[in-house]
């Protein structure tokens, strides 16, 4: 998988090299290129903003320097890429979205700052490539290079050969539309704190059920609506996975 971001702040981007962002790098899982978007600036100032038409607060980046940036980063290829907003007004990103995301060959992210980006940019992108506005979380932060780790972190742990065990991906929360539950390791006792027998009791088959009603009761106490939007075979699935 190829992926570039684009933004003012290029250091931001740094924890991409990282840990097991950094050694998917140094094992070609995937390439990564960070660009700054003041590179395709022309003006002494360097400006990538301007007053908002209809007036309003803050600023908004250009659509003259956003044209010029995409128009380059993601010039026609054998393949074409996702373009990825991350916005507050985006669609939700969860689970699913970076399942499909990881079958991507390209993604490329376009970090906005101040109030957006110029709509015109999106439409005109999207004329030429998929483009998806989404959003972390219903808050709003300074700008879209911290969202856009999160979700690269999110699907670049999908692919194959990143994560040590591949399992993982598996059952960790969401994978069975459940909330993971809770996880132990030694010491036995912490604390006068004991490890739940059935997690010592060797009874497999135990320790599966155990797992999911946990899971069931988490997810019920913390996240509801995931429940209600499980399906009966949904849950009949998330049995047989545990
Ligand atoms: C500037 O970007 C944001 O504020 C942002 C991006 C993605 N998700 C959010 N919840 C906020």
């Amino acid at each position: 998988m190829r992926i570039d971001v684009i933004t003012i702040f290029p250091d931001y981007l740094n924890p991409l090299r990282e840990a097991l962002l950094g050694k998917a790098i140094e094992r070609e899982r995937i390439s990564v290129g960070v660009h700054d978007l003041r590179d395709w600036t022309h003006d002494v100032h360097r400006a990538v903003d301007d007053s908002p038409y209809g007036g309003g607060p803050g600023m908004v980046m250009k659509p003259d320097v956003w044209g010029e940036a995409l128009d380059e980063v993601c010039a026609a290829q054998e393949v074409t890429p996702r373009l990825v907003v991350p916005a507050p007004a985006g669609r939700p990103f969860d689970q699913k979205t970076a399942v499909r995301w990881s079958q991507d060959p390209w993604l490329v992210f376009a970090c906005g700052r101040y109030e957006g980006i110029d709509q015109r940019v999106i439409d005109d992108a999207a004329t030429r490539m998929p483009v998806e506005e989404v959003s972390i979380g219903d808050y709003v932060l300074v700008g879209g290079e911290v969202a856009a780790l999160t979700m690269i972190e999110a699907v670049v742990r999908l692919l194959p050969g990143v994560l040590g065990n591949p399992l993982s991906a598996e059952q960790d929360s969401f994978s069975d539309g459940l909330l993971e539950g809770p996880c132990y390791t030694r010491p036995e006792v912490w604390r006068e704190r004991p490890v739940p027998d059935v997690l010592r009791s060797g009874n497999h088959a135990a320790i599966a059920r155990w797992r999911r009603d946990q899971a069931l009761e988490r997810t019920y106490h913390r996240r509801p609506e995931l429940l209600s939007a499980l399906s009966e075979g949904d849950l009949d699935k998330a049995d047989r996975k545990q």
